[in-house]
């Protein structure tokens, strides 16, 4: 693994992968077909890219009970505790409509109302997801989201996971489609004979799937663009480097475009996490993609000191932060910009990945700067409350008026004169 001292020289940024001139267009041609063409061009694709022939994109009650014959009591019971923990984190999320009184009797406030329909990607491809889809419907049921439909690429066979059926249908939800990457965004875009439209699509996927959401971005809402993973490791030489090297593959095994850092003060630790590394990447099962993204996007930066080792986690603005310092939280106050912190050696990166509660989806190419994880507030919406009585209003009119006509802007004023009257 890359070992770099940390000067001006070093450029931190990273290149955000906005897809190809080529893969834009196969996107938008995607899209088009399946406006003018429908569940027809929804077969095609499905044919194409994930080689199953289906007559049919809705899964069945009797598929979803078939699922549970492949899942193991343990998984099951895993998977039942994960989902009570990310319910019970985000039902403290979940906000209340609040209205306020004042002495003239002007009513103000606001009013929380959940979307009406929302639509889940489900990424196939490489590995199957389950945990994700606890990630993105728990919050929407939360919420209150009248109708939750699921898209996820079928294999060749035509079948989705079983720990994808039986994740959904342990979730109650209804809709669920075997359809994958563009064709399955723009389905739920534009609906087709057998998806219906919704309001905002949210959920991770591949760059076809990022470039869909984001063409499809003003006719419906959507989440965010959310990329390869990404974990930053802030250490000293109290650290692990067992758990650090074991953390950093815990993501590159996601994606050969994951990407996977430590930062830290101390050298004989940066040289023994790169041993660790290699020693255990070679028994991976998935050692060709987490050795791509360590070699092409993992580093290890050594800093002067833990100050500039936290300058440099704040520039980087990681999806993922793992804090492995003698005092995690004395360090917490001075992080900026991380999607989700883990403190301390025993909060893994995969806790959160599967269990503890927060979400797992983050927002990555340093969009942490200025976005959050999915949450509640993501699957609703707000109207604003105005009552003003005519004891406020008569209090107020001249100052309206005054500002309406500052613009310019007369039927404003009027609108108000004529109730003085
Ligand atoms: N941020 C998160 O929370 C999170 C969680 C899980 C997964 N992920 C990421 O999601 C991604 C999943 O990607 P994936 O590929 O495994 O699954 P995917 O479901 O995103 O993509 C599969 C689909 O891509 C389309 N596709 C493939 N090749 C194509 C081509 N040449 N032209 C047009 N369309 C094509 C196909 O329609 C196929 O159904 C990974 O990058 C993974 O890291 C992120
Ligand atoms: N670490 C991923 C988000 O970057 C989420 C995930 C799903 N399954 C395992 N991990
Ligand atoms: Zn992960």
């Amino acid at each position: 693994m890359r070992i770099e001292k940390v000067t001006e020289k070093v450029s931190l940024k990273r290149t955000i992968d906005q897809g190809t001139q080529e893969q834009q267009k196969v996107v938008e041609a995607i899209i088009e077909q399946v406006r003018s063409e429908g569940d027809e061009a929804i077969r095609f694709f499905t044919e194409k890219f994930d080689g199953a022939e289906l007559a049919s994109f809705k899964v069945t009650k009797d598929e979803l009970e078939a699922a549970y014959a492949h899942i193991d009591d343990k998984v099951l019971a895993a998977l039942r505790e994960a989902m009570g923990n990310i319910r019970r984190f985000h039902e403290r999320q979940k906000r209340q409509s609040w209205l306020t009184t004042e002495e003239d009797g002007t009513i103000l406030g606001q009013k929380i109302t959940a979307l009406d329909s929302v639509g889940v990607y489900v990424p196939g491809g490489t590995a199957a997801y389950p945990s994700s889809i606890l990630m993105n419907v728990i919050p929407a049921q939360v919420a209150e989201v009248r109708k939750i439909v699921m898209v996820s690429p079928p294999g060749k066979d035509g079948t989705l996971p079983a720990g994808v059926l039986v994740a959904a249908n342990e979730l109650g939800v209804e809709h669920i489609y075997k359809m994958g990457g563009a064709q399955a965004v723009a389905a739920l875009a534009y609906g087709t004979e057998s998806v219906p439209a919704v309001d905002k699509i949210v959920g991770p996927g591949n760059i076809y799937v990022a470039l869909a959401k984001r063409a499809v971005y003003g006719h419906v809402d959507i989440d965010m663009i959310a990329g390869p993973s990404e974990i930053v490791v802030l250490a000293d030489e109290e650290a692990n480097p067992r758990y650090i090297a074991a953390d950093l593959l815990s993501q590159a095994e996601h994606d050969a475009l994951a990407s996977a850092i430590l930062v830290t003060p101390c050298e004989r630790l940066a040289e023994a996490v790169a041993t660790e590394v290699e020693k255990q990447l070679a028994l991976l099962p998935r050692k060709e993609i987490a050795g791509a993204s360590i070699r092409d996007y993992g580093a290890i930066y050594v800093t002067k000191d833990l100050e500039e080792a936290v300058a440099v986690v704040n520039e980087l603005a990681p999806e993922h932060l793992e804090i492995l310092t003698a005092e995690p939280m004395q360090l917490l106050g001075k992080i900026r910009h991380a999607g989700a912190i883990f403190l301390g050696p025993y909060s893994s990166e995969p806790v959160g990945d599967y269990f503890a509660g927060p979400n797992h989806v983050l927002p990555t190419n340093g969009t942490a700067r200025f976005s959050s994880p999915l949450n509640v507030d993501d699957f609703t919406k707000k109207s604003s409350i105005i009552s003003y009585s005519k004891t406020a209003l008569m209090a107020n009119a001249e100052k309206i008026a005054a500002l309406a006509r500052l613009e310019g802007l007369e039927a404003h004023a009027r609108a108000v004169e004529v109730r003085l009257k």
